[in-house]
């Protein structure tokens, strides 16, 4: 018989708990303020059935292990934590504290369900063991790489298996998500550097311009996705950030540039990385130019839904009577989960937040109903594979 305690978090605690995390945004592997809240507020809940651990190896993350009555199994519930360097320009009354850094992914909607569920199963003890991994440096840093190389799921902390949402501004608020499959591609970041020679303006014969060789990489890079890709499998090269110069009269003998490479497969990261270097290498040689190039794929790797446990999920969600479910398509969005996925397996899946701006944008105002609606039909479907 299942032992009543204290009761779990309503949905107005559940909103308040986002508006305040949605405040106190912070980068990846400096999430301080953000863990003392998660650990103050996991502290308040029954601790009967509860045991923490804070790993030394990396201090922002947390884990949380719900003992079950009757274990089988022990299932892993994955949340991000981290937010992303975007000056907010939501207006919203609880916007972020924090000056150019903004829960601009829905870190914190993330993180809201999370303890929703986690309050749940400790005032309902599970049947399972339940392991709730609040995970530092989604965005970047690769944080579920690095617990899992620093050995943090081990003994009673593997689980052995791993689901883990994304909430997703397209789908209606609390639709559910999900396919088999790959539901995001893999990703690389890469790293461009020219070294030319700086002049000044008016003697452009004299110096060896990087303004100039960049721009021409730009340009050309965007053919490698349109000529060298086959469009049914798709990919993107997107460069978000291009630094050279420091004054108009100045000609720049470097330029910085930082972008990011997508693919459904590792086969097509790994093609696209190729002709990335291909193309710099041949630009470098037209402006006389040295040219490097760095490229790191850490551990964002393309999210592979298990094929049984991820049958499993669809079926309990679209047989949940208070869950909409919704068939979706790959998306090119990257998510470090997918080096968890491949190592446990497990389901990554979609929670609608409905809105019409975008993730990564700085209007991004995510409809915090899918916090509870979320939770219902995650706890919905957690008691239902602890029963299988
Ligand atoms: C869901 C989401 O937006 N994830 C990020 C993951 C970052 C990937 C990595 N830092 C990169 O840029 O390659 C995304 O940008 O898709």
């Amino acid at each position: 018989m299942e032992k009543q305690r204290q009761a779990p978090l309503t949905e107005s605690q559940l909103i308040n708990i986002y508006q305040e995390l949605h405040q106190i945004p912070e980068l990846a592997m400096q999430e301080v303020e953000t863990h003392a809240y998660l650990e103050k507020v996991v502290r308040q809940f029954d601790q009967t059935n509860l045991e923490i651990k804070v790993p030394d190896e990396m201090p922002t993350a947390l884990l949380v292990l719900v003992h079950g009555s009757a274990p089988v199994r022990t299932i892993g519930y994955r949340t991000d934590i981290d937010g992303l360097p975007v000056e907010e320009q939501t207006g919203l009354p609880f916007s972020s504290t924090h000056p150019n850094v903004m829960h601009a992914c829905g870190h914190d909607i993330h993180m809201s369900v999370a303890l929703g569920l986690l309050s749940y199963f400790a005032s309902h003890q599970p049947k399972d063991n339940l392991l709730f991994f609040f995970q530092p440096a989604e965005e970047s840093l690769n944080g579920g790489k690095t617990a899992y190389e620093q050995n943090v799921f081990t003994g009673k902390w593997r689980p052995d298996e791993f689901y883990g949402l994304h909430d997703n501004p397209d789908l209606p608020v609390g639709a559910i998500g999900c396919r088999m499959g790959t539901l995001f591609a893999g990703t690389t970041e890469v790293d461009v550097d020219f070294y030319g020679k700086g002049g000044h303006a008016a003697f452009p014969q004299d110096a060896n311009d990087m303004v100039v060789a960049a721009s021409q990489f730009i340009n050309q890079v965007q053919t490698i996705v349109s000529r060298s890709v086959d469009p049914i499998e798709g990919g993107v090269i997107t460069f978000g950030k291009f630094e050279a110069g420091s004054i108009r009269n100045v000609i720049a003998g470097r330029a910085h540039l930082e972008g990011t490479i997508r693919g459904l497969t590792q086969t097509m990261i790994e093609h696209i990385d190729q002709r990335i270097k291909e193309v710099a290498d041949g630009i470098a040689q037209s402006y006389q130019a040295r040219v490097e190039v760095k490229l790191n794929q850490g551990g964002y790797w393309p999210v592979e839904n298990n094929p049984v446990l991820t049958k499993n999920f669809i079926t309990c969600m679209k047989q949940a009577k208070n869950v909409q479910f919704i068939e979706t398509q790959p998306a090119m969005t990257g998510e470090d989960f997918g080096y968890l996925l491949a190592k446990i397996p497990g389901t990554m899946f979609w929670l609608g937040v409905e809105d019409d701006s975008q993730l990564h944008s700085a209007t991004l105002k995510p409809n915090p109903k899918a916090i509870w609606l979320g939770v219902t039909a995650i706890s919905g479907f957690l008691n239902d594979r602890m029963n299988q």
